[in-house]
């Protein structure tokens, strides 16, 4: 078997789209021969340092969004709902303390990636289909609870959260992001020859099987689904 590619995925929990993303690449990741990275990014500074604008601020492409993640939550088997105040949730309140919590599960946290993912998947689904926040401590706390990760282990990570250490880490994923050219999420960069190649969007996966050799087999490649 040849080498694995590397492959980064660069997501903010604010997105659900990059939800999407993310669980199709966690289910690939054992279908192709890659290697996964996952990047906890802030989607916040991404919009700041390209110019460009969150697409839910246009109307008429929130309300096609609105129908558009309702479909593809079907589509992907991901429980995706939009929250009862989505400018509340996405802009107001933000993503901003969930992705240091999530850079410090990442740098300091015990469990590796796995517990990445654990960690994001939860925060998702507060935002994204149970309506709850995921800016306060005890939001973060009871992600992490479900997570897995132990009371002590939250405590500490809420606490590192804060520090200058983690919220540099977080920027700097995020000029790595805007780097290869992000100007919003999902983003994917495959690295191909020592090339990266970057792909836009939860819709790509069949372009980016074909640049990478790999096969695309529908959002469901290993079914039964995972449950999530
Ligand atoms: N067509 C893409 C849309 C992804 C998308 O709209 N992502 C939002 C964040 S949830 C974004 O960053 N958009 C920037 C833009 O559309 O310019 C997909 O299906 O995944």
């Amino acid at each position: 078997m040849t080498s694995k590619k590397v492959i980064e995925l660069f997501y903010d929990v604010v997105s659900p789209y990059s939800w999407l993303g993310f669980e199709v690449m966690c289910r690939y990741r054992t279908v192709w021969n890659i290697e996964l990275k996952l990047r906890p990014t802030f989607l916040g500074g991404i919009m700041q340092g390209s110019g460009n604008k969150p697409p839910g601020l246009v109307p008429n492409k929130f309300l096609y969004m609105t129908k558009d993640l309702n479909r593809l939550s079907e589509y992907f088997n991901v429980p995706l709902r939009s929250p009862s105040d989505p400018f509340e949730a996405m802009f107001q309140k933000g993503s901003l303390n969930a992705m240091r919590f999530v850079t410090a599960v990442q740098e300091k946290g015990k469990g590796g990636d796995e517990q990445v993912e654990r960690v994001s998947r939860e925060l998702w689904r507060r935002i994204w289909y149970e309506d709850k926040d995921i800016t306060e401590p005890a939001s973060l706390s009871e992600a992490g609870i479900k997570a897995g990760l132990s009371d002590s282990e939250i405590k500490e990570l809420l606490e590192l959260s804060n520090s200058k250490e983690i919220k540099n880490k977080l920027k700097s994923s995020t000029q790595n992001a805007l780097d290869y050219g992000a100007f919003g999420f999902p983003l994917v960069v495959c690295h191909l020859n020592g090339k990266p190649e970057m792909f836009f969007g939860s819709d790509r996966f069949e372009l980016m099987a074909h640049c990478i050799g790999e096969k695309w087999l529908g959002p469901l490649p290993d079914k039964p689904a995972a449950k999530l």
